[in-house]
């Protein structure tokens, strides 16, 4: 049996990247596009810096299975469009049945996080606390502070993303905002729309199918 090798990985909380890393991606303002609500704010910022990176993510996959464990480090820009603080797409894993840990290293952020149903749960994080996000639960992160939000995540490596399912929803539930007066507050998302009872089964369904 040839076992895999131990890997060390330092973090640069300072630059926000995992080093001894084997996957790098960048997205940029432009890559954003239509995820945001105020669309003059946002072609205000695509006017400035369309091409700048909003968000960046380094990890190490050590294979493809359930039981390898894909990690890395995300770090986000601060900043807002309009009144809406700066977030990831956000995706459900493809393969539904899958967790992931998310660790905050500097910075304030919210993990949102909707269920296949439509249930909303929120949680802010601060710089040293761990959020689970369960198995099913669509989760996006979303920069609330004044400066680069970073955080190490883990997950299994055949997990994979469908980025898909906030597109066909007309987004995610609620937007996080700027609630006038340092903080945030979630607005309702008007263009959202519910999941049908076979789009959430086909969700639980595809899990088993790829189990
Ligand atoms: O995949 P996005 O929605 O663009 O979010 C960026 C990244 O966020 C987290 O760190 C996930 O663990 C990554 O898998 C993801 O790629
Ligand atoms: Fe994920």
């Amino acid at each position: 049996m040839i076992f895999t090798e131990p890997r060390l990985c330092d973090i640069s909380v300072a630059t926000g990247m995992l080093q001894n890393a084997d996957g790098h991606y960048r997205k940029s303002y432009r890559d954003l596009t239509g995820l945001y609500a105020d669309s003059e704010a946002f072609d205000a910022i695509l006017a400035q810096k369309a091409d700048a990176i909003a968000y960046e993510v380094t990890s190490y996959t050590p294979g493809a299975k359930t039981s390898d464990i894909i990690m890395g480090v995300t770090r986000m820009e601060p900043g807002k469009v309009g009144r809406e603080y700066f977030l990831t797409r956000g995706h459900i894993h493809a393969n539904g049945d899958r967790p992931e840990v998310y660790h905050t290293l500097s910075g304030r952020g919210v993990m949102q996080m909707e269920s296949p149903e439509g249930e909303v749960r929120l949680v802010e994080m601060g710089p040293q606390q761990v959020c689970y996000v369960p198995p099913y639960w669509i989760h996006r992160s979303v920069n609330i502070g004044d400066d680069d939000l970073v955080m190490f995540f883990a997950y299994p490596a055949d997990s994979g993303q469908d980025y898909g399912i906030i597109e066909r929803s007309g987004g995610m539930r609620v937007r996080i905002m700027d609630d006038g007066r340092g903080g945030w507050v979630a607005e309702d998302n008007p263009a959202w729309r519910n999941r049908t009872p076979d789009e959430v089964a086909s969700i639980l369904n595809r899990a088993e199918a790829m189990a």
